[in-house]
């Protein structure tokens, strides 16, 4: 472990002082030291993070996006791949005890970029996966709604619908929460700034939008999430740390689409030639663009309704979303952390106690997807054979025991760029 003491300056709180606001980890990231513990400045039940930048030697208060870990007694932190921390939380199951900070990663420049400040951003670590969401685009009136309600209706329990926001105004049969989450622009507006979607669009004058929530609950819920966007939507996605499917539907003619927008009556005229306007530049980049796994042409139902189920592997008799729900296993605040290539050793029980019978767990993140602002998935934990002393990790190092360290006064930096 490295100890950056000496680049702490005079009563400011940092690790060593306990006194200050509790537990804090630091990690250092190029030029800069990521304090990260004690409590959040406007919500005092939610972790903080500060910045000490050692070549100006100041403290920088970041934004902070994503949903924040609550405060805990004690965790510990592992810089992955340069860009982003993993901070494990002591005292809480293995369903909520993951949290990943990212300081440098795509989704943070970016963000970066726009706001002109320093930005970091949370998302919760989960065990096991889900399947890819499924992102549908087409124009307005191709049968977009029609197809993914044959979906819901045939496969209750395996898909989940991602709910958007938009500020256009309800149709008649259409509810609230349900169909959309009907949102004031002035409202919607703020909540993209705080950075609560993973896409927003304009599209026929309205906005409209995925919030990372709407996505992630759907997941959460053990289903396959489907999102109905437009084509900047699902550019936008494709640009994310969502890792999806993409289908472009198509109509059978220009002639025809008209006609089903109008059988429609939903619209009125002028919103019907507003999106007969749209629909030809849609077309176009649905086509041309690269973007879409997959375009179907709906003309006949029935069989655009097959091909979509054969797209996504749906045969007969399988009715429910494949999914594994991984052992709950309780971590206490007394736990070392080790980290050797994309495995993490996680070895519970302080360290002057320990016995064979300790438990010893490896947390795999080789198949990590996502990350903020939603969830990082596709963790993997395990329990490491306890009866030996030297724990083979990944058949190349062994880690001798580690004693008399206590995590929650400790710094912990990873092995990458260390010097042999
Ligand atoms: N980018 C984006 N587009 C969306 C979202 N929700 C709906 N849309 C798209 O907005 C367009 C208009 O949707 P809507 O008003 O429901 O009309 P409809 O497609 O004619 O039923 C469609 O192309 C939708 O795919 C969203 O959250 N984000
Ligand atoms: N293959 C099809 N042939 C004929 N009509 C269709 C077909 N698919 C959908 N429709 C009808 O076209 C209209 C528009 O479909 P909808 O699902 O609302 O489109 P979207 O969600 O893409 O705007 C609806 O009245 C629907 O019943």
């Amino acid at each position: 472990p490295v100890f950056f003491a000496d680049s702490f300056l005079g009563d400011i709180p940092n690790g060593v002082d306990l006194k200050s606001k509790g537990h804090e980890t630091a990690i250092c990231v190029g030029s800069k030291i990521y304090v990260i513990g004690g409590a959040d400045h406007e919500l005092t039940s939610a972790i903080g993070v500060q910045i000490f930048d050692k070549s100006s030697r100041e403290w920088i208060n970041p934004t902070v996006l994503g949903t924040k870990p609550k405060l805990s007694n004690g965790h510990s932190a592992v810089l992955l791949n340069g860009d982003r921390v993993l901070v494990i939380q002591g005292d809480s199951k293995s369903d909520g005890c993951f949290w990943f900070l990212e300081v440098g990663t795509p989704f943070i420049r970016e963000q970066e970029k726009a706001r002109g400040n320093e930005v970091v951003a949370w998302s919760k670590g989960v065990l096991g996966n889900v399947e890819k969401p499924i992102v549908i685009s087409g124009p307005s009136g191709v049968g977009k709604g029609t197809l993914i309600s044959g979906l819901m209706k045939e496969f209750p329990s395996m898909f989940g619908f991602s709910v958007s926001h938009t500020t256009r105004t309800p149709r008649e049969k259409e509810q609230n929460g349900f169909h959309y989450h009907f949102s004031d622009r002035s409202v919607m507006e703020r909540e993209i700034k705080d950075g609560k979607f993973l896409e927003f669009a304009s599209v026929h004058g309205n906005l409209y939008g995925t919030s990372v929530e709407a996505v992630e609950v759907v997941a959460d819920a053990g289903r396959r999430c489907i999102l109905d966007i437009d084509v900047q939507g699902a550019r936008s996605v494709r640009a994310s740390s969502l890792d999806a499917i993409f289908i472009f539907i198509s109509p059978p003619s220009f002639e025809e689409l008209e006609k089903r927008l109008r059988a429609r009556a939903t619209e009125t005229e002028e919103q019907i030639q507003k999106r007969l306007r749209n629909a030809r530049a849609e077309l176009e980049q649905g086509k041309s663009s690269g973007l879409f796994d997959h375009n179907l042409v709906n003309d006949d139902l029935e069989s655009c309704y097959k091909n979509l189920k054969n797209i996504l592997g749906l045969t007969e008799g399988v009715k429910t979303a494949r999914i594994t729900y991984p052992e709950l296993v309780n971590l206490p605040v007394e736990h070392l952390v080790s980290k050797i290539d994309q495995k993490i050793l996680i070895n519970c029980g302080a360290a002057e106690y320990q016995k064979a019978s300790d438990n010893r767990y490896v947390l795999d993140l080789s198949l990590l997807k996502g990350g903020a602002p939603g969830r990082t998935r596709g963790l993997n934990l395990y329990v490491t054979n306890p009866s030996t002393d030297q724990v083979n990790v990944d058949n190349q190092l062994s880690l001798p025991t580690t004693s008399g360290f206590n995590n929650r006064f400790s710094l912990l930096t990873s092995l990458e760029g260390s010097s042999p």
